[in-house]
């Protein structure tokens, strides 16, 4: 049995917020461990329900995990992709649809990615450098370590981490990595404790969390292919249909609230009484302020402390 433990975020707010019904086709891109699946299911006595997932590792967890739904004679019934979800239209249409009635995404890296150590998601297990979610992908972190060049580390640290030592630490890899390769995650992680000045250490979280942040975000080009799938969400949305997208990072969120803002405000030319059909929003906004986990949550799942959920209605 393929164990596949993780909490799920804001699962009645993101399932609850698609107002299910029955009969219709839902996709969720981010399947992980299937905890917003199995809820949405729970809500459907028949329909589809598509799950996406890059990593294998997780496919084959629900594979044994959700047995039932996947027979092709069961109502609701599951159906699981192995691809990213930049991959949308085209892995849909290979099954034959154009539209949907509900679509989710919640973001970023599963707990069995980050706790099993030889996936080299971690500063807490030593282990080769990887970061991959899907390991049939070439780029890991190990050439992102060894061979990007200053300025593009110092991007990536500043840009998806956050990280304020971002030149002392792009400058401190550069020094290493002249000497011989950077082949693990705690090697990577006493070079940037290294650079990081003593008195910065001692204040925030674990000092290389902000790095390893930003290194897997750039090793799974996750800003990327998320504007890119959320565009064509969009277009497969049916007529009232709704997307739930969570975020974890201020980056991700952005890119969310900024393509939700586009396409549910138009500019009309001053003065119309009516506006024309074809010139209306395709979508409108279902929440204004990002859904937040309540105190419960909060108390009980660490991961829901930076987490977002953003809602939109396709008109
Ligand atoms: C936070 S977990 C999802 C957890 C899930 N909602 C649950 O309740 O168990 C994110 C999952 O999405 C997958 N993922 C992240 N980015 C992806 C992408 N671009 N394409 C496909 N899967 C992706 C990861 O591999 C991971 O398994």
């Amino acid at each position: 049995m393929t164990e596949f433990e993780h909490t799920s975020v804001l699962l009645h707010e993101t399932i609850d917020n698609l107002a299910p019904k029955d009969g219709g086709i839902y996709v969720d891109c981010t399947f992980g461990g299937g905890g917003h699946a199995a809820y949405l299911l729970s809500k459907l006595t028949n329909g589809t329900v598509i799950g996406f997932d890059q990593d294998s590792y997780a496919i084959s967890a629900a594979q044994e995990k959700f047995q039932t739904n996947l027979r092709e004679d069961h109502q609701p019934h599951l159906q699981l992709v192995k691809a990213n979800f930049s991959q949308l239209a085209p892995e849909l249409a290979k099954l034959g649809i154009d539209g949907v009635d509900g679509i989710y995404y919640d973001l970023g890296v599963s707990s069995p990615q980050f706790d099993q150590p030889e996936r080299g998601f971690s500063y807490r297990f030593d282990a080769k450098l990887d970061m991959r979610m899907d390991r049939d992908q070439r780029l890991s972190a190990y050439e992102i370590v060894n061979e990007w060049d200053f300025n593009e580390l110092v991007r990536i640290l500043y840009r998806y981490g956050d990280e304020k030592f971002a030149k002392q630490i792009a400058r401190q890899i550069e020094k290493a990595r002249a000497i011989a390769p950077i082949e693990t995650t705690f090697q990577l992680s006493d070079l940037i404790k290294a650079a990081i000045p003593a008195y910065a250490r001692r204040t925030g979280g674990h000092p290389a969390k902000k790095s390893f942040q930003a290194i897997r975000i750039a090793v799974n080009n996750e800003l990327g292919v998320l504007s890119e799938s959320l565009e064509a969400a969009i277009k497969l949305l049916k007529p009232g249909g709704r997307i739930s997208v969570i975020t974890f990072q201020s980056d991700e969120d952005r890119i969310v609230k900024q393509l939700f803002k586009k396409y549910s405000e138009v500019d009309l030319p001053r003065g119309l009484p009516v506006i024309p059909d074809d010139l209306k929003p395709p979508l409108k906004l279902v929440n204004r302020k990002p859904i937040l986990a309540t105190e419960e949550e909060l108390a009980n799942n660490k991961r829901s402390h930076s987490a977002k959920l953003r809602v939109a209605e396709k008109i």
